[in-house]
């Protein structure tokens, strides 16, 4: 293991995979696992690379120096109040994120945040010239550091870049509300590879490029390469997953299995256990899912003392007025179904708002029958893939949204549209029809899928495409 010098393949993201988290009262503050997907996927990447991770210690404070924790080489970048408020929480979380995610939150445009998510960006750019040794390769990621691409070039020719959006990219209609649309296209082409989940973003890509630059793209056959002056820039679909061995292992492990029935015991054995596991976010479609379940309870077609659904949501964005209100709303669905037809001895949906450890989380999947995930539009919902790396004896079922990038891949997963109530209803319904084969053959297709298709995949495919681009 290196110290903290640079490195030959360097990670930037908004976030470390490690938050400094300030404690209630007023104690030293702590180190905790970052939440989302980005750090369960890029994590084991860099492990297994021994690079070095460019990120935000997720508070507003002073400079710390690289420093190594837990076998990871992080590097620090510092954020104020004020950026905290305009690039983090304005820019990147109430423009780019609502507007890539079908604005099923009206986008905010504000030029003093798109000036401080230039800003914020060029000190990413610096930190990662910093961090990276000569030729090295430097994988940026995500909707927080669309410009670092192009800033990083500038500042140093000689490294390879690639670019990874974790999130959607938006339908042409949609991304042209930008304001600074040109800007942020021209950004993301400081890289020699653009990456998204699906192929729609690929093409959506393409075409902006085109139509905002008017920069032509090769055909197909020759790779869709965009010309962007003396350069080629690749662009392609890179589907992300999940540490598929390690899940289907440790879900089979004695102790997963025994910590899985005593949840099961916990909840009062009921018949059917459900799951929901998302970031407390608009998108995720949570409240949905627990309406859907009230309704089925209202009209006697599932049995509320037979029935227990888990829903984690862990804390996400609290300061921001969608996020606060998206609380309020949950946990008054929760409320009101658990006031309609929980018991004396026990809620029909518990309610969890805080982040769960790996462990218990395996063992939660390990033992729910079915997974829930009905978010109004994800990037990809690792939750999904998870689950199902957790069932490959053909147990459990999952109703996923057909707006989640995972149902590209989870055909076989009931598919629902989350905005048709009905829809959601019938399939939590054909969900609990335990004992039919068609379920286990659902099951144990999808584990195949995610079995085969892991993030070593993604991480590899990703990489060689750089390497030669
Ligand atoms: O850092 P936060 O503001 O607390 O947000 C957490 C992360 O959320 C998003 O995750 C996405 O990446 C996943 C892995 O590719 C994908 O499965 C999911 O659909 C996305 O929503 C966000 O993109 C990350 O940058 C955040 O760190
Ligand atoms: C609630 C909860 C989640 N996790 C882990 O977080 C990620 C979530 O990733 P996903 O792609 O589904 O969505 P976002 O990135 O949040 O938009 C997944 O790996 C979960 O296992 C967790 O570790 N603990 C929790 O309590």
């Amino acid at each position: 293991m290196q110290g903290a010098g640079p490195r030959d393949f360097v990670v930037v993201a908004n976030r470390l995979p490690i938050d400094l988290v300030e404690q209630p009262d007023n104690g030293p503050a702590r180190w905790q696992r970052s939440p989302g997907g980005l750090v369960t996927a890029l994590e084991p990447v860099l492990r297994s690379v021994d690079g070095s991770w460019v990120g935000w210690t997720g508070t507003a404070g002073a400079a710390l120096d690289p420093f190594v924790e837990d076998g990871l080489t992080l590097h620090p970048v510092q954020l104020d109040e004020h950026e905290v408020a305009e690039y983090y929480e304005g820019f990147a979380n109430s423009t780019i994120w609502p507007l890539y995610h079908d604005a099923v939150v009206a986008p905010t445009f504000r030029r003093e945040w798109w000036h401080a998510y230039q800003q914020v960006n060029r000190r990413f750019a610096e930190a990662a010239s910093l961090a990276a040794a000569p030729g090295a390769t430097v994988w940026v990621h995500d909707y927080q550091l669309q410009l670092v691409p192009q800033m990083l070039r500038e500042l140093r020719p000689d490294v390879r870049i690639g670019f990874f959006l974790h999130i959607p990219f938006p339908p042409p209609e949609l991304f042209l509300q930008l304001p600074w649309r040109r800007a942020t296209i021209e950004g993301l082409l400081g890289a020699d590879l653009v990456g998204f989940h699906l192929p729609g973003g690929a093409e959506n890509f393409r075409y902006l490029a085109r139509r905002l630059l008017g920069l032509p793209s090769t055909h197909r056959a020759e790779g869709g390469l965009i010309e962007f002056g003396t350069r080629r820039v690749r662009v392609g679909a890179y589907p992300i997953s999940v540490d598929a061995v390690r899940l289907r292992d440790s879900s089979a492990e004695a102790s997963t299995v025994l910590r899985a029935e005593q949840i099961r015991a916990e909840l009062g054995d009921p018949e059917v256990f459900l799951l929901g596991v998302d970031r407390l976010d608009y998108t995720k479609g949570i409240e949905l899912r627990i309406e859907a379940l009230r309704e089925l309870f209202q009209e006697g077609v599932l049995d509320p003392d037979k029935t227990v659904m888990v829903q984690l949501a862990t804390p996400s964005r609290e300061r921001l007025a969608a996020y606060a209100s998206l609380r309020d709303v949950v946990e008054r669905v929760v409320g009101r179904i658990n006031g309609e037809f929980g018991r004396l001895r026990g809620p029909v949906v518990h309610y969890l708002h805080r982040p769960v450890a790996r462990d218990e989380l395996v063992a939660m999947y390990t033992g729910a029958d079915v997974m829930l995930v009905t978010p109004l539009r994800d990037g990809m919902n690792l939750v999904a893939k998870e689950y199902v790396a957790c069932h490959g004896d053909g147990t459990g079922a999952l109703v996923l949204s057909e707006f989640a990038g995972a149902a590209a891949e989870l055909r076989r997963a009931l598919l629902v549209n989350p905005h048709d109530l009905e829809a959601v209803k019938n399939a939590i319904l054909s969900a609990v029809r335990f004992g039919d084969p068609g379920l286990t053959r659902r099951m144990r297709s999808m584990h195949d899928q995610v079995m085969t298709h892991d993030i070593d995949r993604w991480t590899r495919s990703f990489l060689d495409d750089l390497r030669t681009a």
